[in-house]
């Protein structure tokens, strides 16, 4: 079958796994990001990045320090958002981004990510036409300012205040304490001119909660912090180290009324508050991350089993038989149980990131509409997929990291970036375990709803349905019938934890708790029904693709679902054995089954990743290289290292040359 990234002077294992590939890696590629045309334009916009001398890397970003990473990342940034504009339509700018600068962050990374996103849904029309146009133009750079150093979870607790002053019409914002100055927002140090900030706002003595406001920081002539404000970047992270996160005092910095984001909640110039549709739509821009922020960790986990999939083509270490040649690592059986699974899981976390962001944007249409009631579901999703997929990501790169042995703690991998990046995304945007809280918040109503036969969104259906006997090892032979049958299980399980997470609680209340108490006491049983909700969407959203797909890939994408599911199953095994409804037969069969997977997925391995479709540069790895040459491009990349500068370091002159000289001499 055709495979394009075949190519002369390539690796010779590599070629062999591209020549034994069952389907055309192309159409898998095109499913993947939707057409043919879109995979065009991505192999497009590749080539043309690779070509731009704007774009040139004097050497690797990893050998440069934080202030020349920053330095080179804001220059491709200009580049970007001048020269290449008008050449990338919205939906193309991640993958130009990905390409140009890479992943570890931008000056404007949360100026795209949240801020116009905040002012698009949250400003009034008036403040909109006013600074959204200004603020497309890239005339001004914003961020998200909300969590402070001592609260970023319990935002009813934030500290910042917006007090409104009538005389003046105008709002005062003010951080009272030094844990309140906004901790952490991506660009607010250094790049950022302005920012949305959160704060709790205030009018005649009363809290009303946290609002958004559009707040003017640096001086747009000399981008020098204007009075009041007390800016600046918090230093080193694992990663993301060319995003400046950024701390923020205010000092009663007053601002004109409508500089509030007034479009659901409003103040009128004599201070009377009206509250929005919805009580959350203030944490729209949160939603909107969320909602995207899926298939981004997809992508990120793909790049990983890419290089450690095609690296473990290259590798050749130890023998299985006696007097055999050494093989590829990636005949070995744990070497395919590591790395297999991150493959099905990353497709899985891109399709389901794809439903996810259609059904942000159909919220989105009833919201603008005045109609909120699509907002809960979507937020019980977005909550339990963020916390699943990034927590799953993070184990399944570090995974692919430990599956390249030595090579894989060097930075030349670019897998230790990968995790420090993926990992990033447990915390922000909600730390995981509350978000599973608030999925689980959901599901309780759920169970409520399905008690009393309400009608149920789609999400939770299942918590409608009557469980019958599991189905899995009875079905024969018939692979459709047998995804059905786990699928099926799954859905029991996912309604068991809920059903018992629920009576759990209430157990807790009639013996005299409070809800809340009684709350925390299972919360744990909570946030597994939760990512057994949220495991069983991913499920379905899998399959739903497998069977639009067209015939030319079905039966690759049939193997990997496969796999996918009995994977997740014996992983969840201890959920599905609990109440009895699967037997330890039955998961001896689904792990024989895993095991059968492994062997048929072998052959297609290197051209599943290759249909990922990521370019050299923008994968940045030396082991994952399309063309499999690792082991000159590993020498060729250490030789850069600073301290290769010279033979001999002034480290080595000044103090070990003495000492050794000294003790010598003692002799
Ligand atoms: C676009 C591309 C993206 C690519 C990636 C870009 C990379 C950028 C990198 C990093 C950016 C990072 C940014 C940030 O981190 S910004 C800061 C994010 N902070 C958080 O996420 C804080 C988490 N905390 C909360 O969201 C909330 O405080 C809370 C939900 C935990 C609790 O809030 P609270 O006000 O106390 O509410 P309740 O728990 O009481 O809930 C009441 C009710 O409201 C529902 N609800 C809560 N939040 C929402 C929401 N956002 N939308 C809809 N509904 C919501 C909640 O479920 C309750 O419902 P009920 O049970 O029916 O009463
Ligand atoms: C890379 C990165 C980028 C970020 N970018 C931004 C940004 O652009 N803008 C911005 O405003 N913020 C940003 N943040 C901040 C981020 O949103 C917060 O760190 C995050 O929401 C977690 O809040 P916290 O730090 O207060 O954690 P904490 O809430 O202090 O969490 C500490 C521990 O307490 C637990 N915990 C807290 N509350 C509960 C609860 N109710 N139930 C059970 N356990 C609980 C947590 O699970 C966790 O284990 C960023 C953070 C990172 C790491």
């Amino acid at each position: 079958m055709p495979n394009r990234c075949i190519r002369p002077g390539d690796n010779p294992d590599l070629t062999k796994e591209r020549e034994t590939c069952t389907f055309d890696t192309d159409e898998l590629a095109a499913n993947l990001y939707g057409s043919r045309r879109n995979l065009e334009r991505r192999r497009e916009i590749s080539q043309k990045v690779s070509a731009d001398p704007d774009f040139a890397d004097p050497i690797p970003h990893e050998f440069l320090s934080r202030e020349k990473a920053v330095d080179a990342t804001a220059k491709k940034s200009k580049v970007i958002f001048q020269k290449w504009k008008n050449l990338v339509k919205p939906e193309e700018m991640p993958h130009l981004v990905n390409e140009a600068v890479g992943i570890q962050g931008f000056p404007l990374a949360l100026h795209h990510a949240m801020f116009l996103p905040s002012l698009n849904s949250q400003a009034d029309d008036d403040l909109a036409a006013e600074i959204l146009p200004r603020a497309k133009a890239y005339e001004i750079i914003g961020t998200y300012a909300q969590t402070e150093m001592g609260h970023g979870t319990n935002l009813r607790e934030l500290e910042t205040t917006a007090t409104y002053d009538k005389t003046t019409q105008e709002f005062v914002i003010n951080t009272p304490t030094r844990k309140a100055m906004k901790w952490w927002p991506g660009n607010l140090g250094k790049m950022s001119n302005y920012a949305v900030v959160c704060c709790q706002l205030i009018i005649d003595g009363k809290n009303l909660g946290p609002h958004n406001f559009l707040v003017q920081l640096r001086c747009e002539k000399t981008h020098e912090p204007l009075p009041g404000i007390t800016v600046g970047d918090i230093g080193p992270k694992i990663a993301y180290n060319t995003t400046d996160n950024g701390f923020l005092a205010l000092d009663n910095v007053r601002i004109p009324r409508r500089q509030m984001l007034m479009k659901h909640a409003k103040v009128s110039p004599d201070g009377t508050y009206t509250p929005p549709i919805h009580a959350k739509l203030n944490y729209g821009a949160m939603v909107h991350v969320r909602a995207h922020m899926i298939y981004s960790h997809g992508h990120l986990l793909a790049r990983a089993a890419a290089v450690a999939t095609r690296y473990s083509a290259v590798r050749r270490q130890g023998r299985i038989e006696n007097g055999g040649p050494e093989v590829q690592i990636l005949d070995y059986q744990t070497q395919q149980h590591r790395i297999f699974p991150q493959i099905a899981r990353a497709y899985a976390i891109l399709f389901a990131g794809q439903e996810v962001r259609d059904q942000y944007a159909k919220t989105l249409e009833g919201i603008a509409n005045g109609q909120a009631d699509l907002l809960p579901d979507l937020h019980a999703l977005t909550s339990g997929l963020k916390s699943v997929v990034t927590f799953m990501g993070g184990l399944g790169i570090e995974q692919c990291r430990m599956s390249c042995g030595g090579h894989g703690y060097s930075d030349a991998s670019g897998l230790p970036k990968l995790y420090g990046v993926q990992i990033g995304g447990c915390t922000y945007e909600g730390e995981n375990m509350v978000m599973l809280q608030q999925t689980a918040r959901y599901l309780m109503k759920g169970v409520k709803w399905a008690e009393q036969g309400k009608s149920l969104s789609p999400s939770i259906a299942y918590l409608g349905k009557k469980s019958g006997k599991s189905l899995i090892g009875l079905k024969g032979g018939d692979i459709t019938r047998e995804h059905e049958a786990i699928l099926e299980t799954l859905e029991h399980t996912a309604r068991r934890l809920a059903i018992d997470a629920s009576q759990l609680w209430e157990k807790r209340i009639k013996g005299g708790e409070c809800k809340e108490r009684a709350w925390n006491g299972v919360t744990v049983e909570m946030n597994r029904a939760s990512r057994v909700y949220t495991r069983l969407f991913m499920a379905r959203s899998f399959h739903r693709r497998l069977l639009s797909s067209p015939s030319s890939i079905r039966s690759v994408l049939s193997d990997l679902f496969s796999l996918y599911l009995h994977y997740e199953c014996v992983d969840m095994a201890q959920h599905l054995l609990e109440d009895g409804h699967c037997n330890g037969g039955q998961i001896q069969y689904l792990k024989k089954r895993l095991y059968e997977d492994l062997t048929t997925l072998r052959p297609n391995a290197v051209s599943l990743v290759d249909s990922f479709e990521i370019s050299d540069r923008e994968l940045n790895s030396v082991l994952g290289r399309r063309d499999g040459n690792v082991y000159e491009a590993l020498f060729q990349w250490a030789k850069q290292s600073e301290l290769n500068y010279t033979d001999v370091l002034p480290a080595v002159k000044n103090y070990m040359m003495p000492m050794m000289e000294e003790n010598r001499s003692k002799l």
